[in-house]
């Protein structure tokens, strides 16, 4: 059997170029290439070898990450890999790090907070892995709250220095990822105090364990936090705890591109918002969104795949049965997935576009769209994470009884994924920011000030408040205007339902809290309406290739009415759309599922993910999956003796027993 392609017929079904719907997923031609080499790299190089990851102990997992880390650091130098490439090799290599909190966050926090002179001293060192950094926020009493972290930084003009201290139990540093075990430095987040005065949170550069030997620094209390959800997973990162007693930093280790501290101990505020403290973080949510799309998309891949080799039922006369991505069930739960994937690998690219855009705003002192840019961080890390751990989930019920098994590579990949609802902002907690914002925005319509960019919508208040939606049979729904529409009259609905119940309220904030529930699906459904907009952009734009905007165009409809169907009590109640053409859209839907069916295995095949990338015997390219569930089941270590350990003392004598009891 080995070399047989398996699904090789759903392969040539396909009506569509793969080679160039490939193009289009990776972002351009260049990023396909650079993708494609370095998968393969990975794929061919042992070290990175990752298939018995689930059986190895925890000390084990993380020996072999620290291995791998260190070989992968060895090829980018010996390979001369720019940022860029060794970006891929990390993504490819596929096991959460300490190199994840260096590269992600210790040194964008020092690009961003840190002065030209701080940088030029820290980064060259970081550049180097002559130190290596984590971002040490998060405290065990607050991690949403990152007002109320309690660790302080008190300036002593007598010596120049910063005394970080942690002044209770619930001020101890607790979460930071690369800080357990590994890290030398962190960027350590506490409340600045000067001259008796607190001036809240900000930024430190801490060394925290010596660059000879390891060990802790003095006054220094630093370790793991124990082992987290599932075999292998996120349990190669040492995420750690810290504790500070009375520890002297120089004065020039607070990172003082916004505010700074004087010689004299003079704090001087910062003539920019103060919210750039927060920066790092807007920076992650961005490559956590782009990030979404990878995990979604590896998961339907297996999914798609299994679905497509999986037989169940509808047998007649001794004929093959039906394959279970035929069931029109099957296709209402992966479908969605699938388009889902693609809507936030565009939602993903457009946002690091966002990114970039305020980024060079707060270069020229425009700091306009930095509200703008933060609720769409927050609001599509929350929207495009929910989805995704869901969607790993789904797409393992979707696998019947074998997606459970840890070689199917989904409870892994669930398990790996699922913390990203809660690191970098607590979902719901995101998308109470973005409900402030759009409260923010509707109380100023009607002042004269347009909405602009993801609100811009709401400058048409007028008509979409009494629109009714045009919608007269089942093709409508592939109308863009009216798909858009119809989304937009909702999000605009429901958050002018949200101020009008607001406004009740005396008190604003106690109303706000009152109403939280509400705001959460106010702000959802705005952050739907960009998911689905992008989408409708993209397909604007000049895409080639033979059959793929026919592709794409089907995976947006079906995004958009899949979204419409689950949240058809929000389109019902504000009256944006009416059941017959709720009915309709469902027609659409079960229409489109209809025209993606050949196309399936060939869009999944569209991500190019190596079987090692995968990891996972139900998604194999080849399709091959009951001899090699086999060969998975010979190597699991109880298979090791025919007759397990154990048996003498604790299987025979109660054999024995029972044996004697039933002769009695
Ligand atoms: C790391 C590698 C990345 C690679 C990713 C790809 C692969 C991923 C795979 C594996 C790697 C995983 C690594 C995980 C690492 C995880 C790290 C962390 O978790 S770090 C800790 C993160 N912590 C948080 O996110 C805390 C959440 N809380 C907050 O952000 C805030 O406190 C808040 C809840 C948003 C605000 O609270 P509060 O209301 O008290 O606000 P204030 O602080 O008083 O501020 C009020 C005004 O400021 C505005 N605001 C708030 N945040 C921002 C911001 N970021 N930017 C701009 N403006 C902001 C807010 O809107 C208020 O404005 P006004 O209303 O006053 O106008
Ligand atoms: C795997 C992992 C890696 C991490 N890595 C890092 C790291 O490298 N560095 C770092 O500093 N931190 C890190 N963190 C910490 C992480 O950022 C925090 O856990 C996260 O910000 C959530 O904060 P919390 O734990 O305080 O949750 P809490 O705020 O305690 O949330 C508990 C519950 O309360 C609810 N809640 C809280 N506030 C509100 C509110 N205002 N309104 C309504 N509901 C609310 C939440 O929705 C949630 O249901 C990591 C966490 C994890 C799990």
């Amino acid at each position: 059997m080995e070399g047989i392609d398996h699904l090789a017929d759903e392969r040539n079904k396909a009506e569509f170029d793969v080679e160039d719907m490939k193009i289009v997923w990776a972002g351009s031609r260049h990023a396909f290439e650079v993708s494609d080499r370095i998968a393969r790299l990975v794929a061919s190089d042992p070290v990175f070898e990752k298939s018995n990851r689930a059986r190895l102990s925890r000390k084990e997992l993380f020996k072999s990450t620290l291995r791998k880390c260190a070989h992968a650091f060895k090829r980018i130098i010996e390979l001369r890999l720019n940022e860029e490439e060794a970006g891929r090799l990390r993504h490819f290599i596929d096991q959460p790090a300490y190199v994840d909190l260096h590269w992600g966050m210790f040194v964008p926090a020092i690009k961003g907070q840190g002065t030209e002179e701080q940088q030029k001293k820290w980064l060259s060192l970081a550049n180097k892995m002559q130190i290596i950094g984590c971002y040490a926020q998060t405290e065990l009493g607050h991690g949403s709250n990152v007002q109320g972290l309690e660790t302080t930084a008190t300036f002593d003009p007598k010596t120049d220095e910063f005394v970080i201290h942690t002044p209770t139990q619930t001020a101890s540093k607790w979460w930071p990822g690369g800080l357990g075990k590994v890290s030398t430095h962190a960027v350590v987040y506490a409340r600045l105090i000067t001259n008796g005065k607190d001036y809240g949170i900000h930024g430190f550069i801490v060394q925290l364990r010596s660059l000879e030997d390891h060990s802790p620094l003095p006054n220094i209390t630093v370790g793991d936090i124990g082992t987290k959800m599932g075999n292998g997973a996120y349990n190669s990162m040492d995420n750690g705890f810290l504790m500070f007693d009375h520890v002297r930093i120089p004065r020039d280790q607070m990172l003082m591109r916004l505010s700074k501290v004087t010689r004299e101990g003079e704090y001087v505020p910062s003539d920019v918002p103060k919210q750039l403290v927060y920066g790092t973080m807007v920076y992650v949510r961005q490559t956590i969104v782009a990030d979404a799309s990878n995990a979604l998309s590896r998961a339907v891949c297996i999914a798609t795949r299994y679905s497509a080799v999986r037989r169940q039922f509808g047998a007649h006369n001794g004929g093959i049965e039906t394959q279970v991505i035929d069931y029109k069930t099957q296709q209402n739960r992966l479908f969605p997935l699938l388009a889902s994937a693609y809507a936030f690998r565009f939602v993903g690219e457009w946002l690091k576009w966002l990114y970039t855009d305020v980024t060079e705003r707060l270069a020229a002192s425009d700091f306009a769209t930095l509200p703008e840019a933060h609720a769409c961080t927050a609001g599509l890390k929350s929207l495009t994470t929910t989805a995704t751990a869901d969607g790993i989930e789904e797409c393992r019920k979707l696998c019947g009884g074998h997606g459970y098994l840890w070689c199917s590579g989904l409870p892994e990949l669930f398990a790996v994924y699922v913390p990203a609802c809660t690191y970098e902002g607590d979902n719901v907690v995101l998308q109470l920011q973005v409900a402030r914002f759009l409260m923010k925005t509707v109380a100023q319509l009607g002042s004269g000030k347009v909405p602009v960019g993801t609100t811009a919508y709401m400058g048409r208040a007028a008509h979409l408040l009494q629109c009714r939606s045009g919608v007269q049979k089942a093709e409508d729904w592939l109308n863009p205007d009216a798909v858009l529409e119809a989304f937009e009259a909702r999000a605009l609905r429901m958050a002018v339902t949200c101020a009008k119940n607001l406004s009740k309220f005396e008190n604003q904030e106690q109303g706000f809290q009152e109403l939280l529930a509400d705001l959460v699906e106010a702000a959802i459904a705005h952050c739907q309406l960009i998911v689905v907009s992008k989408f409708i952009a993209k397909l604007e734009q000049d895409i080639g290739g033979k059959g793929v905007k026919k592709q794409l165009n089907n995976l947006c409809y079906i995004y958009a009415l899949y979204l419409l169907h689950k949240h058809l009590g929000d389109f019902l109640s504000t009256n944006c759309i009416t059941p017959k053409q709720a009915s309709l859209a469902n027609d659409q839907l079960r229409s489109l599922y209809t025209q993606v069916r050949p196309n399936a295995v060939a869009l999944v095949d569209a991500f190019n993910y190596t079987d090692h990338y995968l990891n996972s015997v139900l998604g194999r390219y080849d399709g091959n999956v009951y001899p090699k569930l086999f060969e998975e089941a010979w190597k699991d270590p109880l298979n090791d003796s025919v007759v397990p350990d154990g048996y003498h003392e604790y299987l025979r004598p109660v054999l024995k027993q029972q044996l004697r009891t039933a002769r009695l």
